[in-house]
């Protein structure tokens, strides 16, 4: 039987860093940003139906999709933001499903679903158990200010259009602090794995 373990946590609060060490195991990692991210290459219908919504404007030089120029729109705006994910969201559901379906064929024992907006979004009801990643808020916006370049003002806008901590905690689980060092994360990982016979 396929396990599919859903990782979620805030903007920046670790979950790469888990998944990187699940896929040390040999783990799969279907990763709801990477498919964000092909379903808008160049010549996708959702590039195309993004620039029919927000203009040529959000496209670079190369005609690859201004992600920090469209993150600048979208983050802080409900409005531009729901446009976005009108988009978005159908075509990422659509290969997440496919991604699922042939790995549970290949007879993965553990499939790791990485999806910021989990619980936002329902794809908990995907999963068999969902592990989420935390820190506290002021740690969340110095590394991702850190990691994107970004203003307090730009980081905090991004962190408040997520569900608050608590609430993702009330739903999770399994909870990971990731507040240490990611020694001691992957330590709780590793126990996380051993007392549930993954590995
Ligand atoms: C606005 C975009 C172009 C900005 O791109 P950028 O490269 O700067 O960010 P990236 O895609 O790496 O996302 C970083 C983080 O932002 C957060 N985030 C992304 N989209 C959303 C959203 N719709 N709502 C809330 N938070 C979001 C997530 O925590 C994500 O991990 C991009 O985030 C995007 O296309 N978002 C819409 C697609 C989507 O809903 N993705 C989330 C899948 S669950
Ligand atoms: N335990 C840690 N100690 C210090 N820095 C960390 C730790 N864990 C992660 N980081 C750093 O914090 C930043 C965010 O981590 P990561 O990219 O794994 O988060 P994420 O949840 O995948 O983010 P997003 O979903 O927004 O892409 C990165 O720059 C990463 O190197």
């Amino acid at each position: 039987m396929t396990v599919i373990l859903g990782l979620t946590g805030g903007i920046a609060s670790g979950k790469s860093t888990v998944s990187r060490y699940l896929n040390e195991f040999g783990f799969p990692v279907v990763d709801a940003d990477i498919i964000a991210r092909e379903v808008v290459e160049p010549g996708t219908i959702g590039l195309q139906q993004i620039i029919a919504t927000f203009s040529e404007a959000v496209l670079k030089a190369d005609g690859h999709l201004n992600r920090q120029y469209l993150g600048r729109i979208v983050f802080g705006q409900s409005k531009e933001l729901a446009k976005l994910t009108k988009i978005t969201a159908p075509l990422i559901r659509e290969t997440i499903t496919k991604r699922l379906q042939l790995l549970k064929e290949k007879k993965a024992s553990l499939i790791v679903l990485d999806v910021p907006l989990m619980f936002e979004t329902g794809y908990d009801k995907l999963t068999d158990v969902t592990l989420l990643v935390e820190i506290p808020k002021e740690l969340q916006l110095q590394r991702l200010m850190r990691r994107d370049q970004l203003t307090y003002t730009a980081a905090l806008a991004r962190i408040n259009t997520q569900w608050p901590l608590a609430k993702k905690r009330a739903l999770a689980d399994v909870v990971i602090d990731n507040s240490g060092t990611v020694a001691q994360t992957k330590q709780q990982m590793l126990d996380f794995l051993k007392q549930n016979h993954f590995v």
